[in-house]
């Protein structure tokens, strides 16, 4: 029987998988290379979560292997291109949360206008006052600004109809026309930072967006503008993101994500008052687990017959 090693990971239902897989499904520690190289050598499917290292040098050591699974979105920690050259190939689950991510969105965004934690803080300590140290102000007219159109941004952008925003995105991979269907202007990046009151980041991480909010990117946005990453931590400068909200650069930052996750006592963006941190939670809700394993399983199992599995990534993507 083939092998199958996966994540130790809560979000990866193994119980699944063994019953829909016809394999020996094995869980692994795979937090760093070495231990992917070992716990999956000789194996023909690898699901990994999104901490698993999936570099050229484990490509290349693993010569049985047919499929990566990633048991996500995100492929930041696949070398997809290395995996084709070694003739493996490579799966997400796109679009098993987008719902969720873009509701958590909403609410860190909603909570960031409205400082409902910075209240609730207030309350618990004896306060009881509607007075903020910086203003708030209504939300209907100001400028959402989505940094990548891809499912998430565009579900976010139906969630907040109801708000009246101006709605802009700024995605090189989408035209025009596709985003006014959605009312929504496509703009420049640096347009984007000048005008939106709210920057809302849903871009995938790679070689181009890497740290792409920076001090520069900062300082170009506006004075009370709020940041929102569901995204990847690894797209923002988080040393340039603290002095931006300690000196007022930016208004307050709601973030889901961190470069690195779990974070250390000292991470430069916990405890901030401007600043609300969830733990890479976005995705989670019962229904969207259900929807991952299945389509983890249906990938790996495509994959262990020989067939093309429903959703695999092709190397060619444009913006990977
Ligand atoms: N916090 C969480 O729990 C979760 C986070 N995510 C993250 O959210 C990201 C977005 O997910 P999805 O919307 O499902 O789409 P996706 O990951 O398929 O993103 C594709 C979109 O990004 C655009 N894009 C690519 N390169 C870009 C660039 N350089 N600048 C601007 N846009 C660019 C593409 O044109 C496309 O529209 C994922 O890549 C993942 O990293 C996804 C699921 C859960
Ligand atoms: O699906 C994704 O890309 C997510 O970010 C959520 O899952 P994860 O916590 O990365 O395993």
């Amino acid at each position: 029987m083939e092998r199958v090693v996966a994540s130790d990971d809560p979000m990866i239902d193994v119980d699944r998988l063994r019953a829909e897989l016809d394999a020996d499904v094995v869980v692994a520690e795979t937090d760093d290379e070495d231990a992917v190289r070992d716990a999956a050598a000789g194996a023909a499917g690898l699901v990994v979560d999104v901490n698993t290292p999936v570099t050229a040098g484990v490509l290349d050591a693993l010569d049985d292997l047919k499929i990566v699974a990633r048991a996500g979105v995100g492929i930041d920690n696949i070398d997809v291109s290395a995996a084709a050259d070694n003739g493996v190939t490579v799966t997400n689950v796109p679009e098993y949360c987008t719902d969720e991510v873009a509701t958590h969105t909403v609410t860190l965004l909603l909570d960031c206008v409205r400082t409902l934690t910075a209240y609730d803080r207030d309350v618990r300590d004896g306060g009881w006052g509607w007075e903020r140290t910086r203003p708030v102000h209504r939300v209907r007219d100001q400028t959402l600004g989505l940094v990548s159109f891809g499912p998430i941004a565009r579900r976010v952008r139906d969630q907040l109809r109801g708000f009246d925003l101006d709605v802009i995105a700024y995605d090189p991979y989408v035209d025009a026309e596709e985003m006014a269907d959605a009312d929504v202007e496509k703009v420049a990046l640096e347009t984007l930072y000048e005008r939106a009151d709210y920057v809302s980041l849903h871009a995938p991480l790679t070689g181009e967006t890497a740290e792409m909010i920076d001090a520069d990117a900062l300082a170009a946005m506006r004075e009370q503008a709020i940041l929102v990453n569901t995204g990847r931590g690894g797209l923002v400068d988080e040393a340039a993101l603290r002095t931006a909200l300690e000196d007022g650069m930016i208004g307050a930052a709601g973030l889901d994500v961190l470069a690195e996750e779990p974070p250390t006592a000292e991470h430069p963006l916990v405890g901030l008052d401007n600043c609300i941190v969830t733990p890479h939670a976005a995705w989670y809700s019962e229904e969207a687990r259900d929807d991952l394993n299945a389509a983890v399983a249906a990938n790996v199992e495509a994959a262990l017959a020989g067939e093309t599995p429903p959703n695999r990534i092709d190397p060619d993507t444009d913006w990977l």
